[in-house]
């Protein structure tokens, strides 16, 4: 049973993010440029704040790619801050003179920590008595790596098996795309454009206005962000325990990014609330197979995939650097205060959408080579296809 496993390192305001991929078969199609074009897509979304316009994500492959094709061996990419030298000495690796620390501005100790991110649990679990060397970590700056990482997922998802990953943005704030609208690998393009990565044209409007209006309140947004993969084969992930479940996976893996607090897979909560009769995809025979007449599971049953389209679906909570700053504690002098706030993200939902996206490809690649193994991208499709074409049941 192969399995994938991936791992980032780095700093919001270090030099550089790094990320490994291991147990990625040969022959896996990779440059640069993809990876590249994928970090360009994170960036983009109305809502998020003065850093993403002047900072640029740089990429360097490290290992583990051979003139556009990967090697078999563990993939190391790294993302560089082109910010760094604003902030070469307060996040210096080696021991810095403190007096010239003092006289830094952006070293101030940050005593006051913000309601909803990591910084005051943090400081308290690790024992610093500021809140910098938590929210460096803490930052969604990590998921520039583990987008850089999905690229390499979906090229390989894409050659092994045909998979392709789509996403996009259902509700900001108060605002919902109609229910059912499901995009298609070819609406990329189009999605990439909208400013909120809508496909409904009037729910994209409806969002930008929610944006602009929290933007004069000096306020943030959540939203719901809903991935889809076309081309998934029956059969990845098990019944068998709860640690193989698919749907399992997944929920763990997007839950795991920054600010998500919900997951669904396909009709999720709504399928609570409706009967039995209604909840299920009934099962009939069409000229292409055993279909599904419906797809409100998602894509999975008993923790497999069915075959049909997967779709997951993440709930993020607005950004906790709230402009009109929260209230908290000073822990430097323990009287009440408000949160430190510099500048921040109105909102970052269709960002989010590019990492669940990356998630999700990591996820499926790992399911991909538990299923079908393969220590070239060649044979695991030759696995993956005389699996299909011997399925006992069609
Ligand atoms: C793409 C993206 C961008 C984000 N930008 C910001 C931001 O600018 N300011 C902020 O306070 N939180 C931002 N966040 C959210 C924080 O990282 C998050 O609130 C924090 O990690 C705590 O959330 P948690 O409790 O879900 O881990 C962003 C999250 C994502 C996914
Ligand atoms: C840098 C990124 O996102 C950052 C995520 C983030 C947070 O607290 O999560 C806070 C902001 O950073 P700063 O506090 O330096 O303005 C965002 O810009 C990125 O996505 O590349």
């Amino acid at each position: 049973m192969t399995r994938l496993r991936w791992l980032t390192a780095g700093e919001s305001h270090g030099p550089a993010l790094v990320a490994t991929l291991e147990g990625l078969p040969a022959g896996v199609p990779v440059t640069t440029e993809l990876v590249a074009d994928h970090l360009a897509r994170r960036r983009l979304g109305y809502g998020r704040g003065a850093r993403m316009k002047f900072e640029r994500d740089e990429v360097t492959f490290l290992g583990g790619v051979r003139h556009g094709l990967s090697l078999g061996s563990p993939v190391a990419v790294m993302v560089g801050n082109t910010e760094w030298p604003k902030w070469e000495k307060v996040m210096s690796a080696d021991p810095v003179d403190p007096a010239e620390l003092a006289e830094l501005a952006r070293n101030a100790p940050l005593t006051r920590p913000r309601p909803g991110h990591a910084d005051l649990a943090g400081m308290q679990k690790y024992g610093f008595d500021e809140a910098r060397p938590i929210l460096e970590r803490a930052s969604a700056r990590e998921t520039a790596a583990r987008v850089a990482l999905g690229a390499v997922a979906r090229s390989f998802l894409e050659a092994a098996v045909g998979i392709e990953i789509v996403s996009h943005v259902v509700e900001l704030g108060a605002a919902k795309a109609p229910y059912g609208l499901v995009p298609e690998p070819g609406d990329v393009e189009r999605l990439d454009a909208d400013p909120v990565r809508c496909l409904d044209a009037d729910a994209s409007k409806a969002m930008v206005a929610e944006i602009d209006q929290a933007h004069k309140d000096g306020d943030t947004l959540g939203g719901v962000v809903e991935v889809v993969a076309y081309g998934v084969p029956v059969g990845l992930g098990s019944h068998v325990h709860w640690d193989r479940r698919l749907d399992a996976r997944l929920a763990g893996a997007l839950m795991g990014i920054q600010a998500i607090k919900g997951v669904e897979v396909g009709d999720g909560f709504g399928l609570a609330r409706i009967p039995g009769s209604q909840a299920h995809d009934e099962i009939v025979p069409t000229p292409d197979g055993i279909r599904r007449s419906s797809g409100r599971s998602g894509g999975t049953e008993g923790g497999l995939t069915t075959g049909e389209l997967l779709r997951v679906r993440a709930a993020m909570k607005p950004i906790a650097t709230v402009p009109r700053a929260l209230a908290t504690v000073d822990v430097a002098t323990g009287e009440a205060a408000v949160a430190h706030h510099q500048r921040s993200d109105v909102c970052a939902v269709p960002a989010a959408g590019i990492v669940a996206e990356a998630m999700v490809a990591l996820v499926l690649a790992d399911a991909v080579c538990e299923k079908f193994g393969g220590d070239s991208v060649t044979e695991t499709a030759r696995n993956a296809r005389t699996y299909l074409e011997n399925l006992a049941i069609r």
